[in-house]
């Protein structure tokens, strides 16, 4: 098995894509990458984790998967790029900007103010009895906690730390509320603060420093 870390690009990009250094300070969104139909494959890979999480195959329906899985990873590998001109994380109009390893969320309101939206954890980020995993709860309070700092200083920054308070359960297959914003910044570090609510329940609060990068800083 060839892990991510192994494996060589195959497309090449453009000089403009090596890295040197950092979160890129900007990076280019797009809703062409990866065609029209990229969404629909990431929703039907969603599915698949969906039903992994809870199918008990046999022994030949895991053994036909796996004769499955190969097949269409082989499809992949002829066309990986780097993570800069990759669909995934820049495609604006998809849910999570079409991250599959974030929980799919839908931005209604985002800007030096804070950052709405809509998060539904699926079946796959189960944690127990039912309800969401907390650290799947934790990785939507970072993107969107670290989008909240971005917007307001205009730049990137990292999580120093961040700290949920689960206050009650978070179910699954259910439409979240949410926000998250920067509620004061010191020089590079932005205290950003954050809410899940399930209609007025609240399920999880969020407090953060996220710590702007200077210039090439990785
Ligand atoms: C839109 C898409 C959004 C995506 C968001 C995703 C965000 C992420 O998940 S990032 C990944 C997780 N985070 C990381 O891996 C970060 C690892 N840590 C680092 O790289 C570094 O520690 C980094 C960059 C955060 C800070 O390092 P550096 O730039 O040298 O800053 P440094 O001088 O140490 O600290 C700056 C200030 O922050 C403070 N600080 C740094 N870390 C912490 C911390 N954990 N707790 C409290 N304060 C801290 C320092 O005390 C200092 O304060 P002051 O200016 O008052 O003296």
């Amino acid at each position: 098995m060839t892990g991510a870390s192994e494996q060589a690009q195959s497309v090449q990009t453009d000089d403009a894509a090596q890295h040197t250094g950092g979160f890129r300070a900007s990076f280019d969104v797009t809703t062409e990458r990866g065609g029209q139909s990229y969404g629909e494959m990431v929703e039907q890979v969603r599915t698949f984790m969906d039903k992994v999480r809870y199918a008990s195959p046999t022994p030949d329906l895991a053994d036909e998967v796996i004769d499955d899985l190969k097949k269409l990873n082989a499809k992949l590998d002829t066309m990986l790029v780097d993570e800069w001109t990759s669909p995934s994380g820049t495609r604006i109009d998809l849910p999570s900007r079409g991250n599959i390893t974030l929980p799919p969320y839908e931005i209604l309101d985002g800007g030096p103010e804070g950052v709405e939206a809509t998060v539904t954890f699926r079946r796959f980020h189960l944690g127990g009895n039912g309800v969401a995993h907390g650290g799947h709860v934790a990785i939507a309070f970072d993107d969107l906690g670290g989008m909240a700092a971005a917007l307001k200083l205009g730049g990137v920054a990292r999580t120093g730390y961040l700290t949920v308070h689960y206050r009650s359960l978070t179910p699954l297959e259910t439409p979240l509320a949410i926000r998250t914003w920067v509620e004061r910044f010191e020089g590079r570090k932005y205290f950003v603060r954050g809410t899940l609510y399930d209609g007025d329940r609240l399920c999880a609060e969020m407090e953060a420093l996220f710590i702007a990068l200077k210039p090439g800083q990785a």
